[in-house]
C-alpha cells in the first residue's frame, strides 16, 4: 500500500526534553520492511509557534510568519529523515511536490515540510497523497480524531468515529488559518481529500504504533473520512 503520513510537529517533537522521532523512524522503517511505500510530511510543532509569535509580535505580516513555519518544518523533517535507515532514505527533504514524487517512484521514503505559504503542512500531505496516488493518507495528530467541537475548549464534545470529506469540509470551514493555527485538518487538506476521494484517517499520535495498526490492519482509534462516493 502507498501511504502518506502527515505526522504534527507537537507530535514528533511535543517537548525539547522529550521526541518521538525515533519511534517514528521505527514504525516507518516496519511499514517498509512489510512492504508498504511511505512518504511522510511533518509540521512545525509548538517550535514553529513560537518562532511565529515572536515574529508576530515585531510585526511581521502573515506571509513571513508562514515562511518562518515552513523553515522550522523543514527542519523537523530533517529530524526525522536523521532518525531513518539511510538505504531506504531520499537523502535531502524536497521543497516541492515533483522532487517528492520523484524520491517515491524511485521506491524511497520521502519525507518534507511546508512548500508555500497560506496553508498548513497537513494541505502539503493531501496535495502530495493526491499527487502520487496514494492509497491511503494518515494524519497522526495531537488530538485523537475529529471532534464535534475542539476538544481541548469544549469539555463535552464528541469524537466523530467516521466523516464524510464533505462533512469534514463543514466542519473546519470556520476554523482560523492564520500562520500557527490549530485545525484537526486544515480546510485547503479537507478540499483536497474531498476532491481526490482520498480515504483518510485522524488518529491520535503520541504513539506511533497507531499508524501501524491504522495501514497494517485497517483498526485503529480515530476518526475515518470516507469519499463522499462511497456514502451515497
Ligand atoms: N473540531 C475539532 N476536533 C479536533 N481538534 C480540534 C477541533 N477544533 C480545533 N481543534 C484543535 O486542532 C488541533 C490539532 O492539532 P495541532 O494542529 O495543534 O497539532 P498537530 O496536528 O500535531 O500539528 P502541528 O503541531 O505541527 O501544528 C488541536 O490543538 C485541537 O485543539
Ligand atoms: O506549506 C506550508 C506549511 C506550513 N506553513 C506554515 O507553517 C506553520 C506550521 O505548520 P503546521 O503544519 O501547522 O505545523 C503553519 O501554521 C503555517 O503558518 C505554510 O505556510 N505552508
Amino acid at each position: 500500500m502507498r501511504v502518506v503520513v502527515s505526522v504534527g510537529g507537537s507530535v514528533l517533537v511535543p517537548d525539547p526534553a522529550t521526541n518521538r522521532v525515533a519511534e517514528y523512524a521505527a514504525v516507518i522503517e516496519g511499514l517498509v520492511e512489510s512492504g508498504h511505500e511511505i512518504a511522510a510530511v511533518v509540521g512545525g510543532g509548538g517550535v514553529a509557534r513560537e518562532y511565529i509569535g515572536a515574529a508576530r509580535e515585531v510585526g511581521a505580516n502573515e506571509s513571513e510568519l508562514d515562511q518562518l513555519g515552513i523553515a522550522v518544518t523543514r527542519l523537523n523533517s530533517k529530524l526525522l529523515l536523521a532518525a531513518l535507515d539511510e538505504s531506504i532514505t531520499a537523502s535531502v527533504v524536497p521543497e516541492n511536490y515533483e522532487q517528492a514524487r520523484t524520491d517515491v517512484q524511485r521506491g524511497d521514503v520521502t519525507v518534507m515540510g511546508g512548500v508555500v505559504p497560506a496553508q498548513t503542512t497537513d494541505a502539503v500531505a493531501a496535495v502530495l497523497a493526491e499527487y502520487v496516488d496514494a492509497d491511503r493518507l494518515v494524519f497522526a495528530t495531537s488530538v485523537p480524531g475529529v471532534f464535534t467541537a475542539d476538544p481541548n475548549e469544549v469539555e463535552d464534545a464528541e469524537r466523530h468515529d467516521v466523516l464524510t470529506a464533505s462533512e469534514l469540509v463543514d466542519t473546519v470551514a470556520s476554523m482560523e488559518m492564520t500562520a500557527g493555527a490549530s485545525a484537526p485538518v486544515d480546510l485547503l487538506a479537507t478540499k483536497v481529500i474531498q476532491r481526490a476521494g482520498l480515504e483518510t484517517v485522524v488518529l491520535d499520535g503520541a504513539d506511533p504504533t497507531r499508524v501501524t495498526d491504522a495501514v497494517e490492519n485497517d483498526e485503529f482509534d480515530g476518526t475515518r473520512i470516507v469519499p463522499d462516493a462511497e456514502a451515497e
